[in-house]
């Protein structure tokens, strides 16, 4: 049976790691440097790094240097997030190296586009289901964006490689990850899911790697990382056995 990935989350705002409660602006609490972070990651053993530009996602500038320069720094593989929504910001994503995207709103307003992607980069293009019950939620979850069901569907349809799910009731709270949104989504779709949101311990880690043989490939930790929950290399231990 394959290992449950861990993607360290590093999310940007005004050039400094934060962390959001529910995903919301003005929640905000620093941690420092981004690329220091990300380091630290590295350090610990993470083979995965999920950077997330949260000025683009909600469209109040961008940190787009400053991770351009993180992403390519890393020895490890990068799942770049936010503000990719058109041609130029994709090239710009792909060209620092990560080895994929994450899309979201894109995925809900622009879907023609979405599609043309996903044939164009297959595997290098993850969408993500950012959900509030099942609706979906774009422009950095501000605004509702269809059915969750309905939109994988026809993502699966158009070749979709990935999905990265979060419930964002759950996003920065600690109070563990919706294991049901997670079986729900498996049992939906035939591709891998990276689980995200709500991460709070050991055991919550253990209980998304139960879902790996029904799909389930990695799951995203953020806050109890910044938090010290736990640290990445107990983490990484936990979920290796
Ligand atoms: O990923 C995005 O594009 C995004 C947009 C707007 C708000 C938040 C966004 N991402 C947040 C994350 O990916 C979190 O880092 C991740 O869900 C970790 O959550 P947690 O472990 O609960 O801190």
């Amino acid at each position: 049976m394959n290992r449950l990935e861990l993607l360290p989350a590093v999310d940007v705002r005004d050039g400094q790691a934060v962390r959001l409660v529910h995903g919301e602006s003005g929640s905000e609490t620093s941690y420092g440097d981004p690329h220091a972070a990300a380091l630290a990651w590295q350090a610990a053993g993470a083979q995965w790094l999920h950077l997330v530009d949260l000025d683009a996602a909600f469209g109040t500038g961008d940190n787009r240097a400053q991770i351009a320069e993180v992403a390519r720094s890393m020895d490890i593989k990068v799942e770049l997030s936010g503000g990719i929504r058109d041609d130029d910001t994709l090239a710009a994503a792909l060209a620092t190296g990560c080895t994929r995207v994450n899309l979201g709103t894109a995925a809900l307003e622009t879907p023609e586009w979405v599609a043309k992607v996903i044939a164009e980069h297959g595997d290098r293009i993850a969408v993500g289901l950012d959900v509030r019950g099942t609706t979906l939620r774009g422009r950095g979850w501000t605004r509702d964006g269809g059915d969750l069901y309905e939109t994988l569907a026809r993502l699966d349809s158009e070749g979709c490689a990935r999905y990265v799910v979060t419930d964002i009731a759950k996003d920065g709270t600690l109070q563990g990850p919706n294991l049901e949104l997670l079986a729900g989504v498996c049992a939906a779709t035939d591709r891998p899911v990276v689980a995200s949101g709500g991460v709070s311990s050991l055991d919550d880690l253990r209980a998304i790697a139960s879902l790996v043989p029904q799909g389930v490939e990695g799951a995203i930790v953020g806050k109890a990382l910044y938090a010290k929950a736990f640290t990445l290399e107990e983490a990484l231990e936990a979920v290796s056995r």
